[in-house]
């Protein structure tokens, strides 16, 4: 038996020395040779393995995007969190964008890498959001992501208990809709861009025929109140309106007005800046609920919602470029009143659906089917009615010694209720802001008959008009 030789102190520091090289070559090398990439993957690999199997930790991450769009969940943590922020938090974002107030109050926010811990029945739960930059072929954008961290144990409870929580304290926030919103699609960036909504028309400064506006008002109160009505009739929680009439007439103010009225967040979509149905859907899902979808000029908006031609039926569908073209075709008609009332318009909740046009003739008669906009209201020129609530809220006058004079001519010329509100606004004095309407009104009527060439027709009339504009020439 030999005896055991042990190595020798300098036989040991030559190994150690020896093997520190070979470690230091090899990381040399990997570090040279291996791409970055990989040298992440491998170095986050490893980590994520160390912590599956000796962290009693667990993350959820909650995307801004769920299945292409807006994650809902993420927007719940969004209301919810700000509310957390701690008394010992050293950070806190604060901010708005009403441009038109500079005192408006500032909302809290979190930022980036901002840590928040929230207990809910007794656990303990750390919220982080981070942010990361992409890129694709035509830009770069950003997309954020909250982590949640808590103990494994507490896994089952976080979804089953504090999860739903938040989205019930979020709903609640949300729904105080302090500030009203007017979104605009950004086809670049793909998505809706916002701005504070602040507009003053109401239903008590809107000229519009007392019954007709008590009808409006009931159809509202009528369809916030129904959700369950709908749902038992198995249609969903929609509302779609067709505001036609000439320009001036009140479309956008009435539209803004019933945004005030039911406190409803606008999204302004213009069809010609879809490139297909699929991009609209993407779009239109993208809305959230209690909201209104406003969809302006309809009739220019989109070949989609013009009467279809006869030679539609006669495209070469086999043609190379059929399906390039396809992709940026536009939004079709198809695609359109499947969203108003298809399949797809069972997607979200408390929705109203408004089209203004100048022109309904020129609509495709689908979109007009009954069932499809449910209210069609007609905006027309001004009536007397009209143009006395004009002159109460713009003059603050019930009566006057010209009314009988403008009445008779507002049931004789046409004028929208703009274009008499425009005449309101020129004084303060009453008398004068009232004889520029007279002055506007036969100037108006001048106009008209040199278009329809012979004035004649009606020879009282015009006499009259010469003894309007006469007297007035003299006051
Ligand atoms: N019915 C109305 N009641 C009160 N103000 C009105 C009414 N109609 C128009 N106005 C006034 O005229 C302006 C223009 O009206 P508005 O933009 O609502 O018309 P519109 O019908 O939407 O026009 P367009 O078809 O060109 O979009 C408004 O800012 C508002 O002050």
């Amino acid at each position: 038996m030999g005896e055991l030789q042990l190595p020798t102190m300098s036989s040991l520091l030559a190994i150690y020395a020896s093997l520190s090289a070979i470690i230091m070559i090899l990381r040399t090398i990997l570090h040279d040779m291996m791409p970055e990439a990989i040298q992440e993957f491998i170095t986050r690999r490893t980590s994520d393995l160390v912590s599956t199997y000796f962290s009693r930790d667990f993350t959820f991450l909650i995307q801004d995007h769920w299945e292409a769009v807006d994650n809902e969940t993420f927007r719940a943590v969004q209301a919810y969190l700000p509310t957390k922020v701690g008394p010992r938090a050293r950070f806190l974002l604060l901010g708005h964008n009403d441009n038109n107030n500079l005192l408006a109050k500032a909302q809290p926010g979190v930022s980036v890498l901002t840590k928040i811990v929230d207990h809910f029945q007794g656990m303990k739960l750390e919220w982080t959001l981070n942010e990361r930059e992409n890129k694709n072929v035509y830009f770069s954008y950003k997309t954020q992501c909250y982590q949640l961290r808590c103990k494994r144990s507490d896994k089952q409870r976080v979804t089953e208990s504090y999860i739903p929580h938040i989205c019930q304290t979020a709903e609640k926030i949300l729904n105080r809709r302090e500030v009203l919103n007017i979104y605009t699609y950004n086809r670049h960036e793909c998505y809706w861009e916002s701005t504070v909504f602040k507009h003053s028309a109401t239903f008590d400064t809107l000229a519009m025929e007392p019954e007709q506006k008590q009808g409006i008002i009931r159809d509202l109160d009528l369809f916030v109140q129904r959700k369950d009505y709908f749902r038992s009739v198995g249609k969903a929680w929609k509302r779609g309106y067709l505001l036609w009439g000439p320009p001036g007439t009140g479309k956008s103010t009435l539209v803004a007005a019933i945004a005030n009225y039911l406190r409803f967040h606008i999204y302004d979509l213009q069809l010609q800046g879809i490139r297909n149905d699929f991009e609209l859907r993407r779009v239109l899902t993208a809305t959230t609920n209690r909201s209104i979808l406003l969809i302006e000029d309809v009739d220019c908006n989109s070949e989609s919602t013009k009467p279809r031609s006869k030679d539609e039926k006669m495209i070469d569908k086999n043609h190379p470029d059929y399906k390039k073209r396809k992709a940026n075709e536009g939004v079709t008609l198809s695609g359109l009143l499947n969203f108003i009332d298809g399949l797809w318009s069972s997607c979200g909740d408390e929705r109203i659906i408004i089209f203004t046009t100048n022109h309904k003739e020129k609509l495709d008669p689908a979109l007009l089917r009954p069932g499809r906009m449910d209210v069609h209201i007609y905006m027309g020129h001004c009536t007397v009615a009209g143009f006395k609530f004009l002159a109460a809220k713009y003059l603050g006058i019930q009566d006057h010694a010209l009314f009988q004079k403008i009445e008779y001519l507002i049931q004789r010329i046409p004028a929208t209720p703009a274009e008499v509100a425009q005449q309101l606004m020129k004084a303060d004095d009453p008398e004068v802001a009232l004889d520029e309407l007279v002055e506007f009104m036969i100037a108006k009527a001048i106009e008209n008959k040199k278009g329809e060439g012979d004035g004649s027709k009606n020879k009282s009339f015009w006499s009259l008009l010469k003894n309007f504009k006469n007297k007035n020439k003299t006051t």
